[in-house]
């Protein structure tokens, strides 16, 4: 199953959010997406699920290295999409919960396997750029 999901920043700060306890991996921490339909791309798919499980609007501007997890249940193949919010007001219609969380406290949380793999990506991401002067070649 190939599965979008949303790297949406504001300032070093990711928008995270748990699974719904009755949905399948229930109680996990995941970035909002979802199944990508047939028909679909990855960023067709991400603004359709942040659209109905966030009610907000997103526009994608690149992407991450997928990452996947084939165990004997689940084939995932999960696409990151990074997205800007352009508008609406954040509300859960499918979620626990979100959080805006730094580097250090993506660490706390529990990830599905394939947010795991990705997080180290993420981490990378959130790191401020160093402030170089600019210069002038010679
Ligand atoms: N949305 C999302 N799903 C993830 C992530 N990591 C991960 O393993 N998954 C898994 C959980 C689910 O098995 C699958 C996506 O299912 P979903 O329940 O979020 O998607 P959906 O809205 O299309 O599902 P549904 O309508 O059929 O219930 O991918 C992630 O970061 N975001």
């Amino acid at each position: 199953m190939d599965v979008a999901c949303a790297i949406i920043t504001s300032g070093n700060k990711i928008l995270a959010a748990q699974r719904a306890k009755e949905r399948s991996m229930g109680g996990f921490w995941e970035f909002p997406g979802g199944k990508i339909e047939t028909g679909e791309n990855a960023f067709e798919a991400i603004i359709r699920e942040i659209k109905e499980e966030l009610d907000l609007i997103v526009v994608p501007s690149g992407r991450f290295n997928p990452t996947r997890v084939f165990d004997p249940i689940n084939h995932i193949v999960l696409e990151p999409v990074c997205c800007k919010i352009i508008s609406g007001n954040l509300t859960l219609k499918e979620h626990e919960e979100v959080q805006w969380l730094e580097a250090q406290d993506l660490k706390l949380k529990r990830w599905t396997p394939a947010d795991a793999i990705l997080l180290p990506a993420i981490i990378q991401y959130l790191e401020p750029t160093p402030n170089f002067r600019t210069a002038k070649r010679g």
